[in-house]
């Protein structure tokens, strides 16, 4: 059993978050453990409250973890503000790593700023120099590098200038690309697609956090970096393809749809 750590905003409604990525952990049959940043009062239909954690109570759940626990990989999800990023790099510099994967979370779907402005560039000075692969959407990745990405060959094009920032792997996520869900890896030297048809559904809460945390299991397991995404893009593309319409918003996907099936599980 490999043991996944997610450092992560907690989404009330299930879906992304601390919930999406612990359920995504167990999907894929590792042990899943949460170091919590923040607690969101969100639904399907948007963000309403968040109260970030202390920094002293987010160092103590890292270090509970790592002073007790192997951790084979871990993943960074919602982290809100200037002093929660310097403890996060400050603590986990304490231990030496598994590879770290960095999810650069700043608005939601609903629109909310889980990232504060001011503290995007402590993001990307502190963190993605720790970060084996950091996953940003179209909109982080032009919130990051000040300028549009409208296809394919700019994706490539950001996933180098984000290279230059540290992460020792990139992957551009297509899925606000209009006519494909294709997303981009780069690893400093190769290109790598993974094409995928556009799925037309509303149910898209917490794609993202559950393709890092599946990814994040899969390099846990030892898979080398093409093929830990390569599984996880299939894994995110069931979850998407039978996402539930739950709720008056924008639904969950459904992180357990292969299990269940093989297990004969009726839930519908
Ligand atoms: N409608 C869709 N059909 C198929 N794949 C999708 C769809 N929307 C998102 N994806 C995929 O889900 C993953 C998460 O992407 P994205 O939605 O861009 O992230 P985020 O949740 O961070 O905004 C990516 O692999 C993306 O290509
Ligand atoms: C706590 C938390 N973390 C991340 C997201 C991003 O998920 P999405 O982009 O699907 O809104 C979220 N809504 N809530």
């Amino acid at each position: 059993m490999k043991h996944c750590l997610t450092i992560a905003g907690s989404d009330s409604s299930g879906g992304a978050g601390i919930q999406g990525d612990l359920k995504t952990f167990s999907a894929h049959a590792t042990f899943g453990m949460s170091v919590i940043t923040a607690v969101t009062a969100q639904n399907t239909q948007g963000v309403f409250d968040v109260e970030d954690m202390n920094p002293s109570i987010i160092a103590n759940q890292i270090e509970a973890i790592f002073d007790d626990i192997v951790v084979h990989a871990i993943k960074i999800g919602m982290v809100s503000k200037i002093e929660t990023i310097e403890v996060i790099a400050k603590t986990l510099k304490k231990y030496s790593l598994p590879p770290l994967v960095l999810d650069p979370v700043m608005i939601s779907k609903s629109g909310y700023n889980l990232l504060k402005p001011e503290a995007k560039k402590a993001l990307i000075e502190k963190l993605f120099p720790m970060a084996t692969l950091i996953t940003p959407n179209l909109p982080e990745t032009e919130e990051i590098l000040g300028y549009k990405i409208k296809n394919l060959e700019v994706m490539k094009q950001a996933a180098k200038d984000l290279h230059s920032l540290g992460p020792d792997y990139i992957l551009v996520k297509g899925g606000h690309l209009a006519y494909t869900a294709t997303d981009i890896l780069y690893d400093g030297k190769n290109f790598y697609s993974f094409k995928q048809e556009r799925i037309k559904t509303t149910h898209t809460h917490g794609t993202g956090c559950s393709l890092s945390s599946a990814i994040t299991a899969n390099l846990a397991k030892g898979f080398p970096m093409t093929k830990a995404v390569k599984a996880a893009k299939e894994y995110i593309t069931t979850a998407i393809l039978h996402g539930f319409p739950i709720g008056k918003g924008v639904g969950p996907t459904h992180h357990f749809y292969e299990l269940y099936k093989k297990a004969g599980i009726q839930y519908e």
